[in-house]
């Protein structure tokens, strides 16, 4: 599948999903901008690329804060500048914290609110304008399992998740004839990733049988997690599909997650 001359931005893309979505773009032969605020993580998944024989120009790293309006702004602007007319955005930052709702950990629920709700919307606000101007573009944003149903002790994340759901349908919605395309994947577990290291509810990670500290998956069996290119394989198959062909949203869990 060609994504030869396509240009994308991919959002946290310094590590996990987001670090297998942009490669497996790359590989296709898109032009990317990396998206993340470790500038230096982006910087060294880019000299792993090009030692791997891709070209330079192909790759942008622009260190962003996607909770911040005009950080957003700024990724689509030099990118657009320095890659040309953005054709996909990928927003996959986002954070998760196991969170009892008795223990109140609202600098947890600020942190997913702004990451995962204001960082996604941030991006929709600064793309769209470009994508209705040229009729045409694709928004892709990485949600969740847990935007189609609700987990124990992930309330906050959960409602991000749902409102992720809410905001691209209704966004695809008013925006069908304009040439737009608006996907979620919406993935179960998907192992080795980061995305648990940083929580702090003992109480709620003990509960869920998770380990703080650890990359997601930790004890799981094989059949139980994704991998990281399962997911970004998915985004391939939405982006490559055919002009006429919207792919709304993709559900891939683990063939044994309940
Ligand atoms: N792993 C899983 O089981 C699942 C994950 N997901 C979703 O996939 C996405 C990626 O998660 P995953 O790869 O697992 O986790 P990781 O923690 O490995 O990756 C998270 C990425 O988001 C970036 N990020 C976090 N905050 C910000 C911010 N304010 N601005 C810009 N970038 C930010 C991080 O980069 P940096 O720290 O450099 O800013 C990092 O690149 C998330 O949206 C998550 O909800 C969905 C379903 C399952
Ligand atoms: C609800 C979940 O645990 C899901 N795997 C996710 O990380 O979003």
């Amino acid at each position: 599948m060609s994504l030869s001359g396509k240009v994308c931005i991919v959002t946290g893309a310094s590590s996990g999903i987001g670090e297998a979505i942009a490669t497996g773009l790359i590989s296709c032969g898109a032009s990317v901008a990396l998206a993340a605020r470790r500038g230096p993580v982006l910087e060294e998944l880019k000299a792993k690329l090009v030692a791997g024989g891709v070209e330079e120009a192909r790759i942008l790293c622009v260190p962003t804060d996607v909770a911040v309006r005009a950080d957003m702004e700024n990724l689509v602007a030099t990118a657009e500048t320095t890659l040309g007319p953005v054709d996909i955005l990928v927003n996959c930052a986002g954070v998760m914290y196991f969170t009892l709702m008795k223990n109140a950990n609202l600098d947890e629920w600020d942190r997913t609110i702004d990451v995962n709700i204001k960082g996604v919307t941030n991006g929709f606000g600064a793309i769209i304008p470009r994508f209705v101007a040229q009729g045409k573009g694709h928004i892709v944003t990485i949600s969740s399992d847990a935007g189609r149903r609700i987990f124990p002790s992930l309330a906050v994340y959960c409602a991000s998740k749902t409102y992720v759901e809410v905001l691209s349908e209704g966004t695809r919605r008013e925006l069908v004839g304009t040439g737009v395309k608006v996907t979620t994947i919406q993935p179960g577990d998907v192992g080795g990733t980061e995305l648990i290291m940083k929580n702090s509810d003992k109480e709620a990670a003990d509960k869920m049988g998770v380990v703080i500290g650890a990359p997601v998956g930790e004890g799981f069996e094989r059949n139980q997690l994704l991998d990281t290119k399962d997911v970004a394989d998915a985004v391939i198959y939405a982006v490559t599909a055919p002009a006429h062909v919207s792919v709304n949203e993709i559900l891939i869990e683990p063939r044994d997650q309940e």
